[in-house]
């Protein structure tokens, strides 16, 4: 640990509280974790660390331990040991399926996500409802950013085309991600004492990117997978990257390997569910049930088969899951299986 802390340098890695902690303590955060511990970065260097006892007791709600992106306080040791986490002002989380039903900390402390997709054949506009619905509730504000503007010709329709799918207010940004003045749109949101995440699929762009809002402070970035020996994607020692324009990227395999697990909110189609509450029937299959408003709705284009199609895909994910999280955490509590309140037959006819 270095010795002299300073206000300063915790900003440029995403804090933005107002005093030091008291003598003997610093202020350090998580930048990734590991099982044999935690490392920090405390604004000058990274290392190892221990969480204090009171984490480890059982029957803590894992939410509570210190996660990826945390504010900690920690107490001089070998090794030093975090004692407290500072209040997070945003948490990415899922539903995790392991060996219990827990939540997950995605990463917490994040102000925005740049969920990175690229003009090319790479441009996906389901996925990135999917990205937006992840962060939904979590405090952070999704950013959309399309790459590879410069390899594209049709990237003023693929913006329009978002643009009429997307929430209003959702930003867009299509860059070239190789070029400093294309990305320097993005230094909004990468100002002094902000953190955001990058994600998006492999080949989007993202660590040509990162490159480029590195600026000469580039980082090796096939180096990092020479350096796995079983080729897998190591990101320990570039899991917070501090960048020229104040802000800091946070990279967490967890971010990588963002998947929907049954616990977000569909808010994004709020429309639709809308849509469906109007159906003469409350179990309407919106097939071919006589007074479907999603049918009426389709068949007057007001509604998008495309969007109809990826809000059933989505939903049917989202139930499937919730539904393995719910056998699984049963078990775990020694239940029996589940059984639903057995429903009358036929349709029920709004009132
Ligand atoms: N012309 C152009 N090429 C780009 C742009 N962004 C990325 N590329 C190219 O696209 C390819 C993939 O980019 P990467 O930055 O490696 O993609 P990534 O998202 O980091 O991929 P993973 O590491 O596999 O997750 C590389 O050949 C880049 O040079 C862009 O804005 N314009
Ligand atoms: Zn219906």
């Amino acid at each position: 640990m270095s010795d002299a802390q300073t206000i300063e340098q915790l900003r440029h890695i995403g804090w933005r509280g107002q005093s030091l902690p008291g003598e003997g303590r610093r202020l350090a955060r998580v930048v990734a974790q590991h099982r044999a511990g935690y490392e920090l970065h405390d604004g000058v260097q990274t290392f190892g660390a221990q969480p204090a006892g009171h984490f480890l007791k059982r029957g803590l709600d894992p939410a509570e331990r210190p996660a990826v992106g945390d504010f900690v306080e920690i107490e001089p040791g070998k090794p030093p040991h975090i004692t407290i986490v500072q209040t997070r002002r945003t948490v990415l989380s899922r539903a995790a399926a392991g060996e219990r039903y827990e939540r997950q900390v995605i990463a917490t402390n994040i102000d925005y996500v740049l969920v990175l997709t690229g003009l090319d054949g790479d441009f996906n506009p389901a996925r990135i409802e999917r990205y937006l619905s992840l962060t939904e509730g979590s405090g952070a504000q999704p950013v959309i950013i399309l790459s590879k503007l410069d390899l594209n010709d049709g990237a003023a329709e693929r913006l329009e085309e978002l643009r009429s799918r997307l929430p209003n207010g959702t930003p867009i940004h299509a860059i070239n991600g190789k070029d400093a003045a294309s990305v320097a749109t993005l230094s909004v949101y990468l100002k002094l004492g902000d953190s955001a995440v990058l994600v998006g699929s492999s080949g989007a762009g993202k660590s040509t990117l990162t490159n480029t809002l590195l600026g000469s402070q580039h980082m090796a970035t096939s180096a990092v997978r020479e350096h796995d020996s079983r080729g897998r994607h190591t990101t320990t020692y570039r899991a917070l990257l501090q960048l020229p324009s104040g802000g800091c990227l946070i990279d967490t395999p967890g971010m990588r390997e963002l998947k929907l697990t049954g616990e977000e909110n569909l808010d994004l189609f709020a429309d639709i569910e809308a849509l469906a509450e109007k159906c003469r029937f409350a179990d309407c299959g919106h097939g071919s049930e006589p007074g479907c408003a999603v049918q009426a709705a389709l068949d007057e284009g007001e509604l998008s088969q495309e969007r109809w199609r990826n809000y059933l895909k989505l939903r049917d994910e989202r139930e499937e899951q919730a539904a393995m999280l719910e056998s699984r955490l049963r078990r775990q509590r020694g239940g029996r299986p589940a059984t639903k309140p057995h429903s009358p037959r036929g349709s029920r006819e709004r009132e």
